[in-house]
């Protein structure tokens, strides 16, 4: 990938994995809603929020799922000035949205924050919740269940596929 920052370390997450960590989230979010405890709807950041967000409504028993979908973009002049901007490409119900109270926005994870910053500043009431977190973007969340250092690229196993690797000894 070409926008990609040289990332130093890679953390390649199992669909099992996913599974533990956002049943994680859930647990954590359950109760924790406005008034009763209960949470209002769910609604997932597309694309990548959209697993977890499953996981965290069957989990909370919410039956009531929307999505955002969010688009970023490079802007800026050359390599080293560019900076990632987002959009809104498509909105969930506004109705049922209102300004967010009781609305669980939930992703697969927070990186720079800017994503998150741009649905946080529709839906201030909103509670933010991602499984995964980088420190830069950290403040964005409400919760999240593992914290991983910027330099740090998440593989998700929708991104994956097994294939064969050669035994230690077979290579240089
Ligand atoms: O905190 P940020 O720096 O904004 O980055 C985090 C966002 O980036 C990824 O989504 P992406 O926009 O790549 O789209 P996708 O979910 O469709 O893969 C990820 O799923 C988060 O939504
Ligand atoms: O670390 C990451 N992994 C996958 N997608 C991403 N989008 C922003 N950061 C990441
Ligand atoms: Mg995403």
């Amino acid at each position: 990938m070409i926008d990609r920052l040289p990332h130093e370390k890679g953390f390649h997450v199992s669909w099992d994995q996913l599974h533990r960590d956002a049943r994680a989230l859930a647990w954590r979010l359950q109760g924790r809603g406005p008034d009763d405890g209960s949470w209002r709807a769910v609604v997932a950041i597309t694309r990548g929020g959209m697993a977890p967000a499953m996981i965290v409504a069957r989990e909370l028993d919410i039956r009531t799922v929307d999505t955002i979908s969010v688009k970023s973009y490079h802007s800026g002049g050359g390599k080293e000035d560019q900076r990632r901007e987002a959009q809104v490409i498509k909105s969930p119900n506004a109705e049922m949205m209102g300004d967010g109270e009781g609305i669980l926005v939930v992703d697969d994870l927070v990186d720079t924050g800017k994503t998150l910053e741009l649905v946080r500043k529709l839906y201030p009431k909103a509670h933010f919740a991602c499984v995964y977190a980088k420190p830069e973007g950290e403040k964005q969340t409400d919760t999240f269940i593992t914290g991983v250092s910027q330099d740090t690229w998440i593989f998700f196993p929708w991104d994956m596929a097994l294939q064969y690797v050669e035994p230690f000894r077979g290579r240089d």
